[in-house]
Protein backbone atom coordinates (compact mmCIF):
# COMPACT_ATOMS: atom_id res chain seq x y z
CA UNK A 1 0.00 0.00 0.00
CA UNK A 2 2.89 2.10 1.04
CA UNK A 3 4.62 1.43 -2.54
CA UNK A 4 1.28 2.64 -4.27
CA UNK A 5 0.52 5.47 -2.89
CA UNK A 6 4.27 6.27 -3.12
CA UNK A 7 3.99 5.96 -6.84
CA UNK A 8 0.71 8.11 -7.55
CA UNK A 9 3.04 10.42 -5.48
CA UNK A 10 5.19 10.65 -7.58
CA UNK A 11 3.70 10.91 -10.82
CA UNK A 12 2.22 14.60 -9.07
CA UNK A 13 2.48 16.92 -11.93
CA UNK A 14 1.71 20.57 -11.40
CA UNK A 15 -1.37 22.69 -13.26
CA UNK A 16 1.30 23.29 -16.05
CA UNK A 17 2.20 19.35 -16.41
CA UNK A 18 5.75 20.22 -14.55
CA UNK A 19 6.48 17.38 -12.36
CA UNK A 20 6.58 18.64 -8.09
CA UNK A 21 9.78 18.36 -6.25
CA UNK A 22 8.95 16.95 -2.78
CA UNK A 23 9.02 20.04 -0.61
CA UNK A 24 9.65 20.47 3.65
CA UNK A 25 6.86 22.49 4.89
CA UNK A 26 6.67 24.13 8.10
CA UNK A 27 3.42 24.23 9.74
CA UNK A 28 2.34 26.39 12.18
CA UNK A 29 -0.69 25.41 13.63
CA UNK A 30 -0.61 21.97 12.35
CA UNK A 31 -2.58 20.51 15.32
CA UNK A 32 -5.57 23.00 14.58
CA UNK A 33 -8.99 21.82 12.45
CA UNK A 34 -7.51 23.00 8.85
CA UNK A 35 -3.60 22.10 9.99
CA UNK A 36 -5.14 18.22 10.70
CA UNK A 37 -6.84 18.03 7.31
CA UNK A 38 -4.16 19.74 5.39
CA UNK A 39 -1.71 17.25 7.15
CA UNK A 40 -3.71 14.48 6.26
CA UNK A 41 -4.02 15.18 2.98
CA UNK A 42 -0.40 15.87 2.47
CA UNK A 43 0.51 12.29 3.99
CA UNK A 44 -2.16 10.54 1.90
CA UNK A 45 -1.15 12.14 -1.49
CA UNK A 46 2.14 13.57 -1.68
CA UNK A 47 5.34 13.00 -0.72
CA UNK A 48 5.94 16.27 0.83
CA UNK A 49 7.93 16.37 4.33
CA UNK A 50 5.78 18.35 6.75
CA UNK A 51 7.46 19.95 10.51
CA UNK A 52 4.54 20.46 12.13
CA UNK A 53 3.94 23.03 15.18
CA UNK A 54 2.06 23.55 17.78
CA UNK A 55 1.44 22.92 21.13
CA UNK A 56 -1.14 20.68 21.18
CA UNK A 57 -1.16 17.34 18.69
CA UNK A 58 -4.43 15.53 19.58
CA UNK A 59 -5.97 16.29 16.00
CA UNK A 60 -2.94 14.65 14.52
CA UNK A 61 -1.96 11.85 16.72
CA UNK A 62 -3.55 9.41 14.24
CA UNK A 63 -0.84 10.61 11.69
CA UNK A 64 2.12 10.44 13.96
CA UNK A 65 1.47 7.04 15.80
CA UNK A 66 2.17 3.75 15.34
CA UNK A 67 5.82 4.38 13.98
CA UNK A 68 5.17 1.88 11.14
CA UNK A 69 2.45 4.27 9.11
CA UNK A 70 3.27 4.39 5.45
CA UNK A 71 4.68 7.79 5.77
CA UNK A 72 7.19 7.20 8.42
CA UNK A 73 9.17 10.01 8.83
CA UNK A 74 7.86 12.50 6.53
CA UNK A 75 5.82 13.74 9.35
CA UNK A 76 7.25 15.34 12.87
CA UNK A 77 5.59 17.34 15.41
CA UNK A 78 7.47 19.87 17.53
CA UNK A 79 5.34 20.90 20.29
CA UNK A 80 6.25 24.73 20.70
CA UNK A 81 4.51 28.15 21.45
CA UNK A 82 5.95 30.48 18.62
CA UNK A 83 5.09 33.28 21.38
CA UNK A 84 8.84 32.56 22.69
CA UNK A 85 10.51 29.41 21.22
CA UNK A 86 13.89 29.96 19.56
CA UNK A 87 13.79 27.24 17.59
CA UNK A 88 11.35 28.66 15.39
CA UNK A 89 13.51 30.97 13.14
CA UNK A 90 15.87 27.16 12.61
CA UNK A 91 12.53 25.56 11.24
CA UNK A 92 11.68 28.06 9.17
CA UNK A 93 15.00 28.06 7.59
CA UNK A 94 15.41 23.88 7.43
CA UNK A 95 12.06 24.52 5.38
CA UNK A 96 11.01 25.21 1.38
CA UNK A 97 7.26 26.81 2.22
CA UNK A 98 6.10 27.92 5.69
CA UNK A 99 2.33 27.70 6.42
CA UNK A 100 1.24 29.66 9.46
CA UNK A 101 -2.49 28.49 10.90
CA UNK A 102 -2.00 29.53 14.09
CA UNK A 103 -4.36 32.17 15.59
CA UNK A 104 -6.90 32.78 18.17
CA UNK A 105 -10.25 32.37 15.69
CA UNK A 106 -13.39 32.00 17.85
CA UNK A 107 -15.11 34.97 18.02
CA UNK A 108 -16.07 34.05 22.00
CA UNK A 109 -13.05 35.02 22.45
CA UNK A 110 -12.97 38.81 20.38
CA UNK A 111 -14.71 40.91 22.48
CA UNK A 112 -13.49 39.19 25.89
CA UNK A 113 -10.15 38.71 25.48
CA UNK A 114 -9.34 41.03 22.55
CA UNK A 115 -5.68 41.75 24.06
CA UNK A 116 -4.94 37.74 23.41
CA UNK A 117 -6.80 38.00 20.05
CA UNK A 118 -4.33 41.01 18.96
CA UNK A 119 -1.35 39.36 20.02
CA UNK A 120 -2.08 35.96 18.76
CA UNK A 121 -3.45 37.42 14.87
CA UNK A 122 -0.48 40.27 14.47
CA UNK A 123 2.14 40.10 17.15
CA UNK A 124 2.75 36.57 17.23
CA UNK A 125 2.89 36.53 13.73
CA UNK A 126 5.50 39.23 12.78
CA UNK A 127 8.60 37.01 13.78
CA UNK A 128 7.51 34.17 11.33
CA UNK A 129 7.16 37.12 8.40
CA UNK A 130 10.21 38.55 9.46
CA UNK A 131 12.28 35.20 9.09
CA UNK A 132 10.53 34.75 6.09
CA UNK A 133 11.69 37.27 4.62
CA UNK A 134 15.04 37.66 5.92
CA UNK A 135 15.88 34.07 4.83
CA UNK A 136 14.02 33.64 0.85
CA UNK A 137 11.43 31.39 2.40
CA UNK A 138 7.74 31.52 0.82
CA UNK A 139 5.21 31.91 2.90
CA UNK A 140 1.20 30.78 2.78
CA UNK A 141 -0.22 32.74 5.64
CA UNK A 142 -3.95 32.36 6.64
CA UNK A 143 -6.44 35.30 6.91
CA UNK A 144 -9.71 35.34 7.15
CA UNK A 145 -13.37 36.19 5.40
CA UNK A 146 -13.77 38.55 8.38
CA UNK A 147 -11.29 41.07 6.82
CA UNK A 148 -13.90 42.30 4.89
CA UNK A 149 -16.51 42.99 8.09
CA UNK A 150 -19.69 44.29 6.92
CA UNK A 151 -21.14 44.39 3.49
CA UNK A 152 -21.83 47.84 1.79
CA UNK A 153 -25.40 47.03 1.05
CA UNK A 154 -25.78 46.49 4.46
CA UNK A 155 -25.50 50.14 5.23
CA UNK A 156 -28.72 50.86 2.40
CA UNK A 157 -31.98 51.42 3.93
CA UNK A 158 -33.84 48.23 4.18
CA UNK A 159 -36.51 47.69 1.35
CA UNK A 160 -33.33 49.34 -1.03
CA UNK A 161 -33.53 47.37 -4.45
CA UNK A 162 -29.61 48.11 -4.10
CA UNK A 163 -29.33 45.41 -1.93
CA UNK A 164 -30.35 42.73 -4.45
CA UNK A 165 -26.92 43.69 -6.64
CA UNK A 166 -24.25 41.97 -6.45
CA UNK A 167 -21.91 44.67 -6.28
CA UNK A 168 -23.24 45.70 -2.98
CA UNK A 169 -22.43 42.38 -1.64
CA UNK A 170 -20.20 40.15 -3.14
CA UNK A 171 -16.53 40.17 -1.71
CA UNK A 172 -13.58 40.84 -3.83
CA UNK A 173 -9.96 40.41 -2.82
CA UNK A 174 -8.83 42.90 -5.00
CA UNK A 175 -11.58 45.87 -4.66
CA UNK A 176 -13.95 45.36 -1.60
CA UNK A 177 -13.22 47.40 1.07
CA UNK A 178 -12.71 46.36 4.64
CA UNK A 179 -15.61 47.50 6.51
CA UNK A 180 -15.69 47.27 10.73
CA UNK A 181 -17.48 48.82 13.32
CA UNK A 182 -16.33 51.04 16.17
CA UNK A 183 -13.34 50.57 18.47
CA UNK A 184 -16.19 49.50 21.33
CA UNK A 185 -17.12 46.61 18.97
CA UNK A 186 -14.27 44.50 19.93
CA UNK A 187 -15.36 41.97 17.70
CA UNK A 188 -13.55 43.64 14.79
CA UNK A 189 -9.94 42.94 16.69
CA UNK A 190 -9.68 39.80 15.19
CA UNK A 191 -10.24 41.30 11.74
CA UNK A 192 -8.32 44.61 12.12
CA UNK A 193 -5.30 42.20 13.73
CA UNK A 194 -5.78 39.86 10.10
CA UNK A 195 -5.88 42.89 8.14
CA UNK A 196 -2.96 44.87 9.10
CA UNK A 197 -0.67 41.07 9.19
CA UNK A 198 -2.00 40.70 5.17
CA UNK A 199 -0.93 44.91 4.62
CA UNK A 200 2.57 43.99 6.52
CA UNK A 201 2.96 40.78 4.14
CA UNK A 202 1.91 42.74 1.23
CA UNK A 203 4.26 45.26 1.79
CA UNK A 204 6.81 42.76 2.72
CA UNK A 205 6.58 41.57 -0.78
CA UNK A 206 6.59 45.21 -2.54
CA UNK A 207 9.61 46.50 -0.59
CA UNK A 208 11.93 42.99 0.04
CA UNK A 209 10.30 40.71 -2.50
CA UNK A 210 9.06 38.26 -0.23
CA UNK A 211 7.08 35.19 -1.80
CA UNK A 212 3.94 35.32 0.08
CA UNK A 213 0.52 33.88 -0.86
CA UNK A 214 -2.42 35.31 1.36
CA UNK A 215 -5.87 32.58 2.37
CA UNK A 216 -9.19 33.71 3.02
CA UNK A 217 -11.21 31.02 4.25
CA UNK A 218 -15.25 31.57 4.02
CA UNK A 219 -16.53 29.30 7.05
CA UNK A 220 -14.57 26.04 6.37
CA UNK A 221 -16.50 23.13 8.20
CA UNK A 222 -16.05 19.45 8.88
CA UNK A 223 -14.84 16.57 11.35
CA UNK A 224 -12.11 17.84 14.08
CA UNK A 225 -13.58 21.25 14.25
CA UNK A 226 -13.48 23.32 17.56
CA UNK A 227 -14.84 20.94 20.61
CA UNK A 228 -17.93 20.00 22.10
CA UNK A 229 -18.14 21.58 25.38
CA UNK A 230 -17.41 19.70 28.28
CA UNK A 231 -16.25 16.47 26.69
CA UNK A 232 -13.10 18.13 24.74
CA UNK A 233 -12.99 21.23 25.89
CA UNK A 234 -14.02 23.48 28.18
CA UNK A 235 -17.67 23.03 29.53
CA UNK A 236 -18.44 26.94 29.75
CA UNK A 237 -16.23 27.36 25.80
CA UNK A 238 -18.21 28.70 22.98
CA UNK A 239 -16.74 27.39 19.98
CA UNK A 240 -17.86 28.54 16.31
CA UNK A 241 -21.36 27.28 15.49
CA UNK A 242 -21.18 24.17 14.02
CA UNK A 243 -19.50 22.84 16.83
CA UNK A 244 -21.76 24.88 19.64
CA UNK A 245 -25.19 23.53 17.10
CA UNK A 246 -23.47 19.38 17.28
CA UNK A 247 -23.65 20.04 21.00
CA UNK A 248 -27.02 21.10 21.26
CA UNK A 249 -28.03 18.38 19.09
CA UNK A 250 -26.28 15.86 20.72
CA UNK A 251 -27.09 17.03 24.12
CA UNK A 252 -30.70 17.25 22.82
CA UNK A 253 -31.11 21.09 23.28
CA UNK A 254 -33.26 23.82 21.81
CA UNK A 255 -30.28 25.56 19.10
CA UNK A 256 -29.60 28.91 19.88
CA UNK A 257 -29.85 31.64 17.40
CA UNK A 258 -27.57 34.78 18.37
CA UNK A 259 -30.16 38.44 17.77
CA UNK A 260 -32.66 35.79 15.60
CA UNK A 261 -29.94 33.83 13.33
CA UNK A 262 -30.61 36.59 10.08
CA UNK A 263 -26.86 36.66 9.34
CA UNK A 264 -25.82 34.99 6.48
CA UNK A 265 -23.01 32.60 5.51
CA UNK A 266 -21.84 30.60 3.01
CA UNK A 267 -20.21 27.33 4.31
CA UNK A 268 -17.50 25.49 2.47
CA UNK A 269 -16.59 21.65 3.22
CA UNK A 270 -12.93 21.14 4.65
CA UNK A 271 -12.27 18.54 2.05
CA UNK A 272 -12.91 20.90 -0.91
CA UNK A 273 -10.94 23.83 0.62
CA UNK A 274 -8.13 21.75 1.84
CA UNK A 275 -7.61 21.13 -2.03
CA UNK A 276 -7.12 24.64 -3.42
CA UNK A 277 -4.21 25.16 -0.41
CA UNK A 278 -2.80 22.03 -2.25
CA UNK A 279 -3.11 23.70 -5.41
CA UNK A 280 -1.27 26.73 -3.98
CA UNK A 281 1.56 24.27 -2.02
CA UNK A 282 2.48 23.18 -5.26
CA UNK A 283 1.46 26.01 -7.90
CA UNK A 284 3.96 28.91 -6.12
CA UNK A 285 4.50 30.50 -9.84
CA UNK A 286 0.54 30.90 -9.84
CA UNK A 287 0.06 31.25 -6.28
CA UNK A 288 2.45 33.95 -5.28
CA UNK A 289 2.06 37.17 -4.72
CA UNK A 290 -2.30 36.63 -4.70
CA UNK A 291 -4.89 36.61 -2.14
CA UNK A 292 -7.08 34.26 -2.23
CA UNK A 293 -10.98 33.82 -0.99
CA UNK A 294 -11.76 30.32 -0.87
CA UNK A 295 -15.18 29.65 0.29
CA UNK A 296 -18.69 27.87 -1.32
CA UNK A 297 -20.90 30.60 -3.11
CA UNK A 298 -23.31 28.28 -3.70
CA UNK A 299 -23.49 27.21 0.17
CA UNK A 300 -25.50 30.18 1.73
CA UNK A 301 -27.98 29.96 4.60
CA UNK A 302 -29.21 32.13 6.94
CA UNK A 303 -28.47 31.02 10.57
CA UNK A 304 -31.28 30.13 11.41
CA UNK A 305 -31.31 28.34 8.07
CA UNK A 306 -28.22 26.10 9.36
CA UNK A 307 -29.85 25.29 12.44
CA UNK A 308 -33.06 23.79 10.58
CA UNK A 309 -30.73 22.09 8.21
CA UNK A 310 -28.49 20.36 10.63
CA UNK A 311 -31.62 19.50 13.03
CA UNK A 312 -32.74 17.66 9.84
CA UNK A 313 -29.81 15.98 8.77
CA UNK A 314 -28.81 14.66 12.78
CA UNK A 315 -32.57 13.25 13.32
CA UNK A 316 -31.83 11.68 9.35
CA UNK A 317 -28.09 10.21 10.77
CA UNK A 318 -28.55 9.43 14.54
CA UNK A 319 -31.96 8.06 14.10
CA UNK A 320 -33.08 10.32 17.04
CA UNK A 321 -36.19 12.73 17.48
CA UNK A 322 -35.72 16.34 16.84
CA UNK A 323 -35.76 18.32 20.06
CA UNK A 324 -39.44 19.80 20.91
CA UNK A 325 -38.55 23.06 20.97
CA UNK A 326 -35.61 23.20 18.08
CA UNK A 327 -34.24 26.67 18.26
CA UNK A 328 -34.22 29.57 20.68
CA UNK A 329 -33.68 33.13 20.32
CA UNK A 330 -30.56 34.59 21.93
CA UNK A 331 -29.20 38.21 22.70
CA UNK A 332 -25.73 38.64 21.80
CA UNK A 333 -25.44 40.53 24.50
CA UNK A 334 -26.04 37.50 26.53
CA UNK A 335 -23.95 34.57 23.98
CA UNK A 336 -20.87 36.77 23.45
CA UNK A 337 -21.29 39.66 25.87
CA UNK A 338 -20.70 43.30 25.55
CA UNK A 339 -18.72 44.55 22.46
CA UNK A 340 -20.15 42.07 19.78
CA UNK A 341 -20.99 42.89 16.02
CA UNK A 342 -21.50 40.37 13.01
CA UNK A 343 -20.86 40.34 9.46
CA UNK A 344 -24.06 40.36 7.58
CA UNK A 345 -23.36 38.05 4.71
CA UNK A 346 -20.71 36.71 3.22
CA UNK A 347 -20.49 35.71 -0.58
CA UNK A 348 -16.55 34.74 -2.02
CA UNK A 349 -15.92 36.34 -5.66
CA UNK A 350 -14.35 33.25 -7.46
CA UNK A 351 -12.87 34.79 -10.13
CA UNK A 352 -8.87 35.11 -8.63
CA UNK A 353 -9.08 31.74 -7.80
CA UNK A 354 -10.57 30.15 -11.07
CA UNK A 355 -8.38 31.77 -13.16
CA UNK A 356 -5.34 31.31 -11.03
CA UNK A 357 -5.67 27.43 -9.71
CA UNK A 358 -8.94 26.40 -11.44
CA UNK A 359 -10.51 25.61 -8.67
CA UNK A 360 -14.19 25.30 -7.43
CA UNK A 361 -15.66 23.73 -4.49
CA UNK A 362 -17.86 20.37 -4.91
CA UNK A 363 -19.59 19.69 -2.31
CA UNK A 364 -23.34 20.77 -1.19
CA UNK A 365 -24.34 21.72 2.29
CA UNK A 366 -26.81 18.82 3.08
CA UNK A 367 -23.47 16.38 1.84
CA UNK A 368 -21.37 18.03 3.83
CA UNK A 369 -23.12 18.53 6.71
CA UNK A 370 -24.41 14.75 6.48
CA UNK A 371 -20.89 13.26 6.19
CA UNK A 372 -19.90 15.94 9.14
CA UNK A 373 -23.22 15.02 11.60
CA UNK A 374 -22.07 11.05 10.75
CA UNK A 375 -18.93 11.89 12.29
CA UNK A 376 -20.16 14.11 15.25
CA UNK A 377 -21.99 11.12 16.18
CA UNK A 378 -19.91 8.46 16.21
CA UNK A 379 -17.41 10.20 18.05
CA UNK A 380 -19.46 11.84 20.70
CA UNK A 381 -22.69 10.55 21.39
CA UNK A 382 -21.64 8.31 23.69
CA UNK A 383 -19.54 10.39 25.64
CA UNK A 384 -21.91 12.86 25.92
CA UNK A 385 -24.31 10.42 27.44
CA UNK A 386 -21.67 9.73 30.17
CA UNK A 387 -21.54 13.49 30.89
CA UNK A 388 -25.35 13.75 31.16
CA UNK A 389 -25.74 10.68 33.38
CA UNK A 390 -22.82 11.96 35.86
CA UNK A 391 -24.20 13.70 38.93
CA UNK A 392 -23.82 17.13 39.32
CA UNK A 393 -20.99 17.90 41.96
CA UNK A 394 -23.36 20.34 44.60
N1 LIG B 1 -11.91 27.38 9.96
C1 LIG B 1 -12.29 28.45 9.30
O1 LIG B 1 -13.35 28.47 8.69
C2 LIG B 1 -11.44 29.68 9.23
C3 LIG B 1 -12.04 30.82 8.70
C4 LIG B 1 -11.27 31.97 8.58
C5 LIG B 1 -9.94 31.96 8.95
N2 LIG B 1 -9.38 30.84 9.46
C6 LIG B 1 -7.96 30.92 9.83
O2 LIG B 1 -7.30 29.69 9.53
C7 LIG B 1 -6.33 29.39 10.53
C8 LIG B 1 -6.58 28.00 11.11
O3 LIG B 1 -7.89 27.93 11.61
P1 LIG B 1 -8.51 26.63 12.29
O4 LIG B 1 -9.96 26.67 12.00
O5 LIG B 1 -7.73 25.44 11.91
O6 LIG B 1 -8.29 26.98 13.83
P2 LIG B 1 -7.75 26.09 15.04
O7 LIG B 1 -7.93 26.88 16.28
O8 LIG B 1 -8.36 24.74 14.98
O9 LIG B 1 -6.19 25.95 14.72
C9 LIG B 1 -5.22 26.88 15.10
C10 LIG B 1 -4.05 26.11 15.71
O10 LIG B 1 -3.01 27.04 16.01
C11 LIG B 1 -2.42 26.66 17.24
N3 LIG B 1 -1.77 27.82 17.86
C12 LIG B 1 -2.36 28.98 18.22
N4 LIG B 1 -1.46 29.79 18.77
C13 LIG B 1 -0.27 29.14 18.75
C14 LIG B 1 1.03 29.48 19.20
N5 LIG B 1 1.28 30.65 19.80
N6 LIG B 1 2.02 28.59 19.02
C15 LIG B 1 1.78 27.40 18.43
N7 LIG B 1 0.56 27.03 17.99
C16 LIG B 1 -0.45 27.89 18.16
C17 LIG B 1 -3.59 26.16 18.08
O11 LIG B 1 -3.14 25.32 19.15
C18 LIG B 1 -4.43 25.43 17.04
O12 LIG B 1 -4.11 24.05 17.00
C19 LIG B 1 -6.41 30.54 11.53
O13 LIG B 1 -5.42 31.48 11.22
C20 LIG B 1 -7.77 31.15 11.32
O14 LIG B 1 -7.81 32.50 11.66
C21 LIG B 1 -10.11 29.71 9.63
O1 LIG C 1 -24.63 28.89 18.96
C1 LIG C 1 -24.44 29.76 18.09
C2 LIG C 1 -23.16 30.10 17.57
C3 LIG C 1 -23.06 31.07 16.58
N1 LIG C 1 -24.16 31.68 16.09
C4 LIG C 1 -24.05 32.67 14.96
O2 LIG C 1 -23.58 31.95 13.82
C5 LIG C 1 -22.82 32.80 12.97
C6 LIG C 1 -21.51 32.13 12.63
O3 LIG C 1 -20.73 32.01 13.79
P1 LIG C 1 -19.25 31.36 13.84
O4 LIG C 1 -18.99 31.03 15.27
O5 LIG C 1 -19.12 30.25 12.88
O6 LIG C 1 -18.29 32.55 13.44
P2 LIG C 1 -18.29 33.64 12.29
O7 LIG C 1 -18.74 33.09 10.98
O8 LIG C 1 -19.04 34.83 12.77
O9 LIG C 1 -16.77 34.00 12.28
C7 LIG C 1 -15.78 33.06 11.86
O10 LIG C 1 -15.52 33.41 10.56
C8 LIG C 1 -14.31 33.18 9.95
C9 LIG C 1 -13.13 32.89 10.83
O11 LIG C 1 -12.13 33.84 10.67
C10 LIG C 1 -13.36 32.59 12.24
O12 LIG C 1 -13.24 31.22 12.40
C11 LIG C 1 -14.60 33.16 12.80
O13 LIG C 1 -14.32 34.50 13.10
C12 LIG C 1 -22.73 34.14 13.71
O14 LIG C 1 -23.73 35.00 13.19
C13 LIG C 1 -23.05 33.80 15.15
O15 LIG C 1 -23.62 34.87 15.86
C14 LIG C 1 -25.43 31.35 16.59
O16 LIG C 1 -26.45 31.90 16.16
N2 LIG C 1 -25.52 30.39 17.57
Amino acid sequence: MASSAAAGASARVDLDGNPIKPLTICMIGAGGFIGSHLCEKLMNETQHKILALDVYNDKIKHLLEPDNLPWNGRITFHRLNIKHDSRLEGLIKMSDLTINLAAICTPADYNTRPLDTIYSNFIDALPVVKYCSENNKRLIHFSTCEVYGKTIGSFLPKDSPLRQDPAYYVLKEDESPCIFGSIEKQRWSYACAKQLIERLIYAEGAENGLEFTIVRPFNWIGPRMDFIPGVDGPSEGVPRVLACFSNNLLRGEPLKLVDGGQSQRTFVYIKDAIEAVTLMIENPARANGHIFNVGNPNNEVTVRQLAEMMIKVYSKVSGAQPPETPTIDVSSKEFYGEGYDDSDKRIPDMTIINRQLGWNPKTSLWDLLESTLTYQHRTYAEAIKKVIAKPVAS
